[in-house]
C-alpha cells in the first residue's frame, strides 16, 4: 500500500445495522438523496445467494458496492477489508474524485462486533478511516421479540451510537420498545424515523464511536473476548447459537446463517395475477408464519408486467407492495427470497413448488387449487397488507 498515510484526514465510516427487515435500506435510500451525503460510498452486504437489495436501493447506483453473498460478520470479512483498501487505493490513484464517507450496511443477521474489529484492529484501515459510529435500526413492531430470539439483534442494539426507531406508524407498534432498547443500551440517542425520515446531521459526525456509556459486554466483544462474554452471561441458548453460527460458516454455505436460519429463493417465469399472489402470501403467513424472518420479492404481475411489484415482509408484517417504474435488470422472472428459521425442508419444497405453479385465478380450476401444496382446506381469506 503506497498511500501517504497521515496527510489526509481519516475518512468517516459508519456501520449501519439492524435486524432483518427493520428498515436499513429504506433509511439509506432517504439519506442518499441528501446532498450532504454526496461523495459517500456504500458497501452493501446481503445474506443469501440471490440478493435483491442492489436492485432496490435508489436511483443513484454510483458509489454502491455489493459484497458477494454471505454474512459480513464471518465468511466475507476478508472481502470487506479488501473493499475498504481498494477504495483508498482508488482515491489515492485518483481513479475516484472523492471519498468523503463510507457507509457499510450489514446484513440483518450480522454480529456487528467482527465488522467493527475489521476496521478498528486493522493497522492501516484504522489510520485511514475514522469510525464515525454504529447506527442501528430497530423495528418498533418486531423489535422486542427479535431481541428475545436473536442474540445478533441484541448485540446490534448494544453497540449502537445512534438508534433509529422505525414502524412506529403501525398500529402494532410496541409502546414499550424504547424501554426495552434502554436496557441494552443506556446511552445511545434514539431517533424516531418513520420510513427512514432522518437527517444526516442526526446520524453522522455527531459523536464518534466509543464504548463509553455502553454495557460492559461491548468492550469485551470488541476485544474478541467471547470467553469472558459467555461466562458473564451463562446464557446457554446464546452460547449454543454462537457455536452453530461458527459451524455453519465453516462450511461456507452462503445460504445458511446457522443450523436454524437459511435462505432460499422461489421463482416463476410466467406473470401472476394480484389475487393469486395475495392468496399465496396469505397462505404462506398462515401456515408458516412462525418460521418466516424475511421475505423480499420482485413480482411480474399479469395486470402490469412491465412494472415489477416489490413484495416485502419482516417476520409476519407484510408491508404494502409498491411498483417499480421498470425492471431493474433484464431478468423479468418473479423472484421471492425467503429467510426462514427452523422451517422443515419439505415445507421449503412445497413453497417453491406452489410459487412456481400458482393457480391463476383467471384460469384456475378445482384441480390446480387442490394440487397447490399450500392450499388450506376451506381457506378463502385475502392477503391484507398492513
Ligand atoms: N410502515 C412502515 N414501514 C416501514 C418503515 N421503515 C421501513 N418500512 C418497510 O419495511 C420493509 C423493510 O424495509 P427495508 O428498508 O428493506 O429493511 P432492511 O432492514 O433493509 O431489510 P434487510 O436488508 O432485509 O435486513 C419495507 O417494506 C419498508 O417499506 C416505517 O417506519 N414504517
Amino acid at each position: 500500500m503506497t498511500a501517504p498515510s497521515g496527510r489526509k484526514p481519516p475518512i468517516p465510516l459508519t456501520v449501519l445495522t439492524g435486524f432483518l427487515g427493520a428498515g436499513k435500506t429504506t433509511l439509506l435510500n432517504r439519506l442518499l438523496k441528501d446532498p450532504a451525503l454526496a461523495g459517500t460510498a456504500v458497501i452493501i452486504n446481503e445474506f443469501g445467494a440471490v440478493g435483491l437489495d442492489h436492485l432496490l436501493v435508489g436511483e443513484s447506483e454510483d458509489g454502491i458496492i455489493e459484497l458477494s453473498s454471505g454474512c459480513l460478520c464471518c465468511t466475507i470479512r476478508g472481502a470487506l477489508v479488501t473493499t475498504l483498501e481498494n477504495l483508498l487505493r482508488a482515491l489515492d490513484n485518483h481513479r475516484i474524485e472523492r471519498l468523503d464517507r463510507v457507509i457499510i450496511e450489514t446484513t440483518g443477521l450480522a454480529d456487528p462486533a467482527p465488522v467493527l474489529q475489521s476496521v478498528l484492529l486493522h493497522p492501516y484501515l484504522s489510520i485511514r478511516y475514522r469510525l464515525d459510529g454504529v447506527v442501528t435500526v430497530v423495528d418498533a413492531v418486531n423489535g422486542a421479540r427479535t431481541i428475545e430470539t436473536s442474540w445478533e439483534a441484541a448485540r446490534q442494539i448494544a453497540v449502537a451510537d445512534r438508534i433509529v426507531l422505525t414502524k412506529t406508524d403501525l398500529s402494532a407498534a410496541d409502546p414499550g420498545i424504547r424501554a426495552t432498547i434502554r436496557r441494552l443500551n443506556p446511552s445511545a440517542r434514539i431517533l424516531n424515523a418513520v420510513d427512514g425520515e432522518a437527517e444526516p446531521s442526526q446520524l453522522f459526525d455527531t459523536q464518534p464511536f466509543s464504548t463509553d456509556g455502553k454495557i460492559a459486554d461491548v468492550a469485551a466483544w470488541l476485544a474478541g473476548d467471547e470467553h469472558e462474554h459467555e461466562h458473564e452471561h451463562e446464557h446457554e441458548h446464546e452460547h449454543e447459537h454462537e457455536h452453530e453460527h461458527e459451524d455453519a460458516h465453516a462450511h461456507h454455505d452462503v445460504n445458511r446463517h446457522d443450523a436454524r436460519i437459511r435462505s432460499f429463493v422461489a421463482t416463476r417465469a410466467t406473470p401472476i395475477s394480484r389475487a393469486a399472489l395475495e392468496d399465496f402470501l396469505s397462505r404462506l403467513a398462515e401456515r408458516h408464519g412462525e418460521h418466516l424472518l424475511r421475505i423480499k420479492g420482485l413480482i411480474q404481475t399479469a395486470g402490469d408486467p412491465d412494472r415489477p411489484l416489490v413484495v416485502q415482509a419482516a417476520q409476519t408484517i407484510f408491508h404494502p407492495p409498491a411498483s417499480l417504474p421498470a425492471w431493474p435488470s433484464a431478468d423479468h422472472r418473479s423472484r421471492l427470497v425467503l429467510i426462514v428459521r427452523d422451517l422443515p425442508e419439505e415445507a421449503e419444497d412445497a413453497i417453491i413448488g406452489a410459487f412456481s405453479d400458482l393457480p391463476r385465478t383467471d384460469t384456475a380450476d378445482a384441480r390446480t387449487i387442490a394440487d397447490n401444496p399450500l392450499a388450506i382446506a376451506g381457506f378463502s381469506g385475502r392477503f391484507q397488507p398492513r
